[in-house]
């Protein structure tokens, strides 16, 4: 794929770059490299002082960034606006929070034989952020303020549609007056990934991506003994019991499926409902997706966009046409919007069986289907026997049903009449093939820090003949 900005409300390709060279490639990791020689070395709080720089500089450049992010991805003017704003709310929380949480850990001297006995949290180097298109800029935030507060310094791939955006990333860590080259972004094509993370000076990666992406840079960084924190895919489900309330699950619904232009690994995907409710449900549900308006995003009025590319048109166009030629029922949609760019209409499938290939893969784009369940047990099976695990929805005001899908919902998010969400202040991240690892607070900060146990001894004139302390309390 060409490292190009297409604008997928008209087709248009507005500007195309060249990936970089070997040479230019080799001389921006030994430019990271050396920048981590020394911005290990900076205190946690002048790193925190960057950070409110960095949230100040992106709140100014909110109009620009937001248009380059709808000009480049389709994704609304409204929703580019809203995720620049949730990126400064993730820089200022690590600026805020990021220096306690870099305090070493006291432990119990005593029990070890030691006079002082903690773990220090220390940066471990170059991290290798390949992060895709869909939140262009949040999703690379969300590596990249953790990262930096650490004391690491980052290296972003980003997907090959959005370069501006990418761009934009480098210029903001520098206009934020960071020291040089501790955040650069690679103009490279996918097929580099695997040099840049062999390399002996990026010590780690995490990637935002699709399954198949995942399963290749785990290969490689496991070959290499490195530690990755992977973000996949997701058919996160929305349960829908008969103590919800229907007005209110079939609304936010609409919006858990349509967010981003359906194009997002938290969106639900699987909508589980009670026979109970299945009639109202499913009639509001229909006629909140019929009133969406489709257009230009940059269109106030719009609410959604087009694709962001044309083969992820063609993907969900598949995908719904498998549906129907198996026997699935089009209540709303079902095609492509007739206009240029790559537009598809907002879609609500029922009749859904294991024989169509969206029952267990990952639709991305504004496509929901529509199971009827008996139970909440029925549910929840049908909801795990999906590979994806990233997050899950209950609409329910029984405490019990509430408890059981806690506990038993195989996801690494649950969301209980309310719909999984993003937040700097919880922990990100999934299980099964969602992958592993996590994003955001402590958790994320921590995936690619040391934490080094430090173990000190009385002095050596209290020590017995030959003999350490340590060795002796064994
Ligand atoms: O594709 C993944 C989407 C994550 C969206 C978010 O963090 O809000």
């Amino acid at each position: 794929m060409a490292i190009a900005t297409v604008n997928p409300t008209t087709g248009e390709t507005l500007k195309t770059y060249e990936p970089l060279s070997d040479e230019a490639l080799e001389d921006r990791i030994a430019r990271a490299a050396r920048a981590w020689a020394a911005y290990r070395r900076t205190s946690a709080e002048q790193r925190a002082g960057w950070l409110r720089a960095a949230a100040d500089v992106i709140d100014a450049d909110t109009d620009t960034v937001a248009e380059l992010m709808t000009t480049e991805m389709g994704k609304t003017l409204a929703a580019a606006k809203a995720e620049v704003g949730k990126c400064a709310k993730a820089l200022r929380w690590y600026a805020e929070h990021g220096p306690a949480l870099l305090e070493p850990e006291r432990k119990d001297a005593g029990a070890v034989g030691a006079t002082d006995a903690y773990v220090v949290h220390q940066p471990i180097g170059v991290v290798l952020a390949i992060m895709p298109w869909n939140f262009p800029l949040w999703q690379a935030m969300r590596f990249a303020a953790p990262a930096l507060m650490a004391g690491n310094v980052g290296l972003l791939k980003h997907a090959s549609n959005v370069p501006q955006t990418a761009l934009y990333l480098e210029e903001l860590f520098r206009k934020a007056g960071f020291p040089d080259d501790v955040f650069q972004t690679l103009l490279i094509g996918s097929s580099t990934i695997e040099k840049v993370l062999r390399d002996d000076r990026v010590a780690a990666a995490t990637l935002t991506g699709s399954a198949p992406a995942g399963q290749s840079v785990a290969s490689i960084a496991g070959d290499a003994l490195k530690k990755t924190v992977l973000e996949l895919g997701g058919s996160d489900p929305f349960i829908v019991m008969p103590s919800a309330n229907l007005e209110q699950a079939a609304e936010v619904a609409v919006t858990a499926r349509n967010q981003n232009n359906g194009q997002s690994c938290i969106a639900a995907k699987r909508f589980f409902v009670h026979r109970d409710v299945a009639e109202e449900f499913t009639r509001l549900f229909a006629e909140k997706i019929a009133a969406l308006t489709v257009g230009d995003p940059m269109d106030p009025d719009t609410q959604i966009g087009p694709l962001a590319t044309e083969s992820g048109r063609e993907d969900v166009e598949k995908y719904v046409d498998d549906a129907v030629a198996k026997g699935a029922d089009v209540l709303v949609g079902g095609k492509r919007v007739d206009r240029p760019g790559w537009f598809y209409e907002p879609t609500l499938l029922a009749g859904i069986t294991s024989e169509m290939d969206l029952y267990s893969e990952e639709v991305f784009g504004p496509v929901a289907a529509l199971f009827t369940v008996d139970s909440l047990d029925e549910a929840i099976e049908i909801a795990n026997s999906h590979p994806y695990g990233l997050g899950a929805n209950l609409w329910s005001e029984d405490e019990g049903e509430r408890a059981q899908f806690i506990a038993d919902v195989a996801s690494g998010m649950a969301f209980v009449n309310g719909m999984v969400t993003s937040y700097p202040e919880l922990p990100f991240g999934g299980v099964k093939q969602s992958g592993y690892g996590r994003e955001l607070t402590e958790l994320g900060m921590r995936e690619f820090m040391n934490a080094k146990t430090v173990w000190v001894g009385p002095p050596s004139s209290e020590q017995g003949d030959g003999d350490t302390a340590g060795a002796a309390s064994e």
